[in-house]
């Protein structure tokens, strides 16, 4: 098929024919050419030019909290001067990059070891990531081409600049945002607060991890998966090491989970009176989490864009880690009076503290115990035993304490004061001691249900002091982003020039007729065995799609967003020869469509968009998919006047109008594409809008919340 001319001069993925992604950005900048007096080195593969819409991106790295003033004064420094240092700045990274090359690639593996543990031991001692920058990365692009057979490539370096740097990457389909994500995550890494990687979902989380796992390994960094069926031991793990890759509902919900239980342990002792020595240092159940420090999130636009207001809630802590808590209260309990002094366990002249001996934890480990308890982890069992002893040996009842029913009958421990004998109503003792006598007495225990907690996906980001974020499609957003996450975008360009053709849209009176017409298309190009990815915006019409493909005999697959892991391998078959394959836009995203040789010399595969989607970003998605790393490809838009972006930019009336004119059209009315290109621009303003008034209500409701001194996150209206 041959290139036509596009339907709209101004239509953004035009952008996507052109070597040059500064068409892809407001106000292009072009990457000024290296000269010898900067030492940069040209930049392998197409790009010559490299373009930002941001100026230092630096200047927006917060060190504390990202609310502050300081963000203001970032925001003033967008301006088109800035550009240029900025550029040079990178390409003399990138030069200083590469010098190391030859050098590393003479070193043994366990030197690479060394020079990575030599730059934590700098980071940690306080030197400026910035500076250790050209020989992480050199590291990381010498680990990946020994581990992975894959060396990062001279824009992914870049990228990867740009994102330590704070920055929105935009990397087109299949340009290796994966194998990018690996350097500001090692960087960030070498200050030892960990690394976050968040991902759409558990799928792509594990997948990811596990694949560059052995890059990060010959770093000597540990990767920790979090997956939504890890109990709390697991995820502990995960966090504790280097570099963490899971979903942003995950980190969300850990966040509040460690939120919760924190609160819970700082009433128990803002609450406690009568300590009677009772003061561990801290209680079984820990947080998982170690704070949050750098975030990079990957398909950034559909995360922190179309999910940025979706709350995370939890209404409580989880009711299996409750009864889990519960359980291995009555177990230490059951067990404690077997525990003997010095054989077992000794006690702290000093701090009174209770504390296992090597025969003692032995003998934990050796209890038979239910799956509950023995998912608790090894350290808090020992921690719930020494509470149990000590309980069992000092807290007797009527001395300390005796068994009351409260005023609804319920059997409850109150403490009897030790100066006065007199029952101190509502007191507790604190870190767990209460709980460990009441699983003693045998009465209902008294374990801190949590109260509802939530937060936002884009609340959730806007707690890292270091976030940035990947994506085939940010550049429309980019206003969107700096607004909200302080985060520039810049368009990383591609590394080979590509190749993607656009063929004139097409328009059509009513769905049925232009559906007939995609079939038809299909068949066309079926026939030179090409193969052939068909988007649509709904499930309901990617069936009416398939059955139509059907009735002409043509075999296809159907994808609909529904099992992660199945289409993830469907849609990356989608490229082989004959394939035919009907999708919503969204979904396999993330896989990568790897096209089958005979393929590229026929043409590529072919994509048809069946209609226009809200977010012109989502349709560039599904374009991306073909025409990846200099591919061949093409692709076409269809449109008809039934279709439902009309009638979100025009308003009913006008849609309704042209949806009867429609009904009797039979000449071509391809003219009419460029009506709905600006009905699509108007509906993105419209939810652009509609996010700006939803986050300053937000705002205002946490800022109200925080002067009557409560907890944005906890004390949740409903
Ligand atoms: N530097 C490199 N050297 C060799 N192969 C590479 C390199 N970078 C990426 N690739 C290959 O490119 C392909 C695409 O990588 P990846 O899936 O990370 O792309 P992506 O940008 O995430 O695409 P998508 O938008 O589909 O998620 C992979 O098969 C990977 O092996």
């Amino acid at each position: 098929m041959a290139t036509g001319e596009s339907g709209s001069k101004t239509d953004p993925r035009d952008a996507l024919e052109t070597s040059d992604p500064s068409s892809l950005v407001p106000e292009p900048m072009p990457l000024p050419a290296p000269d010898s007096s900067d030492a940069a080195a040209p930049i392998d593969g197409e790009p010559s030019e490299a373009v930002t819409d941001a100026s230092d991106a630096t200047s927006r790295k917060r060190s504390g909290d990202r609310h502050s003033g300081g963000n203001h004064k970032a925001m003033s420094l967008f301006s088109r001067q800035g550009l240029r240092p900025q550029m040079l700045r990178w390409r003399r990274q990138l030069a200083a990059v590469s010098a190391m090359e030859s050098t590393l690639q003479t070193e043994e593996d366990a030197a690479l070891r060394k020079r990575s543990l030599a730059l934590r031991y700098r980071a940690m001692a306080g030197e400026k990531l910035g500076v250790l920058l050209p020989e992480a990365y050199a590291l990381v692009r010498e680990a990946g081409r020994r581990a992975l057979s894959m060396r990062h490539y001279d824009v992914q370096i870049i990228g990867g600049i740009a994102l330590y740097e704070g920055c929105i990457t935009e990397m087109q389909t299949g340009e290796g945002k994966t194998l990018t994500a690996t350097l500001p995550m090692y960087l960030h890494s070498l200050v030892g607060k960990g690394a976050h990687l968040a991902t759409v979902n558990d799928y792509l989380a594990r997948r990811d991890a596990e694949w560059m796992q052995p890059l990060y390994k010959l770093l000597g960094l540990d990767v920790g998966i979090i997956q939504t069926d890890n109990d709390q031991t697991d995820r502990r793990k995960s966090y504790a090491a280097e570099v963490t890759y899971g979903t942003a509902k995950e980190f969300g919900f850990d966040f509040l989970r460690d939120r919760l239980l924190l609160r819970a342990q700082n009433r128990l002792q803002t609450e406690m009176l009568g300590d009677a020595g009772g003061g561990f240092s801290d209680g079984g159940d820990q947080p998982v989490m170690r704070g949050m420090h750098f975030c990079l999130v990957d398909e950034a636009d559909s995360i922190l864009i179309d999910e940025a207001r979706t709350p995370l809630i939890i209404g409580s802590i989880e009711d299996t880690v409750r009864d889990q808590i519960v359980e291995t209260y009555h177990w230490a309990s059951k067990h404690a009076t077997e525990y003997e002094l010095d054989e077992h366990f000794e006690i702290d002249p000093d701090t009174k503290q209770y504390e296992l001996t090597a025969r003692g934890r032995q003998k934990v480990r050796s209890l038979p115990k239910s799956d509950l308890v023995r998912t608790m982890g090894l350290v808090d069992m020992y921690e719930y035993t020494e509470r149990a002893v000590k309980v069992a040996r000092e807290f007797l009842l009527d001395r300390q304490y005796v068994v009351r029913p409260n005023d609804k009958g319920v059997e409850e421990i109150v403490i009897v004061d030790e100066f006065t004998g007199r029952l101190a109503e509502g007191r507790k003792w604190r870190d767990g001691i209460h709980q460990a006598i009441e699983a003693k007495e045998d009465i209902e225990i008294s374990v801190p249900t949590g109260q509802a907690a939530r937060i936002t996906v884009q609340d959730l980001f806007l707690r890292y002091p270091h976030l940035a974020g990947m994506t085939g499609t940010a550049a429309t957003s980019a206003r969107e982003m700096r607004k909200i996450y302080r985060t520039p975008v810049i368009c990383v360009p591609t590394n080979k020039p590509p190749q993607r053709k656009r063929l004139p849209d097409k328009v059509f009176g009513n769905m049925m007729a232009k559906f007939e017409a995609i079939v038809k298309e299909v068949a066309d190009v079926h026939a030179t065995s090409r193969p052939v990815l068909i988007g649509t915006r709904s499930i309901d019409k990617s069936e009416i799609v398939s059955r139509l493909l059907t009735e002409r005999g043509i075999q296809h697959q159907v994808l609909n967003a529904n099992n992660v892991e199945q289409e993830a391998e469907i849609v990356a078959d989608a490229g082989l020869a004959n394939r035919v394959t009907v999708a919503t836009n969204m979904a396999g995203r993330g896989t990568d469509i790897k096209l089958a040789d005979a393929v590229e010399a026929k043409g590529g595969m072919h994509v048809i968009c069946t209609e226009l989607h809200d977010a012109a970003r989502i349709d560039r998605q599904l374009i991306g998919r073909c025409g990846r790393q200099g591919d061949q490809g093409s692709y076409r838009q269809y449109l008809s006047l039934d279709d439902d972006i009309l009638k979100g930019g025009l308003g009913p009336d006008k849609a309704e109008k042209l949806k009867s004119q429609g009904e009797s059209m039979t000449n071509s009315i391809d003219s009419y594409a460029a009506k709905f290109r600006r009905a699509q621009r108007k509906v993105e303003k419209k939810h652009f809008r509609d996010r700006m008034v939803l986050m300053h209500h937000e705002k205002e409701r946490k800022k109200m919340q925080r002067e009557i001194g409560q907890d944005p996150y906890l004390d949740t209206p409903d």
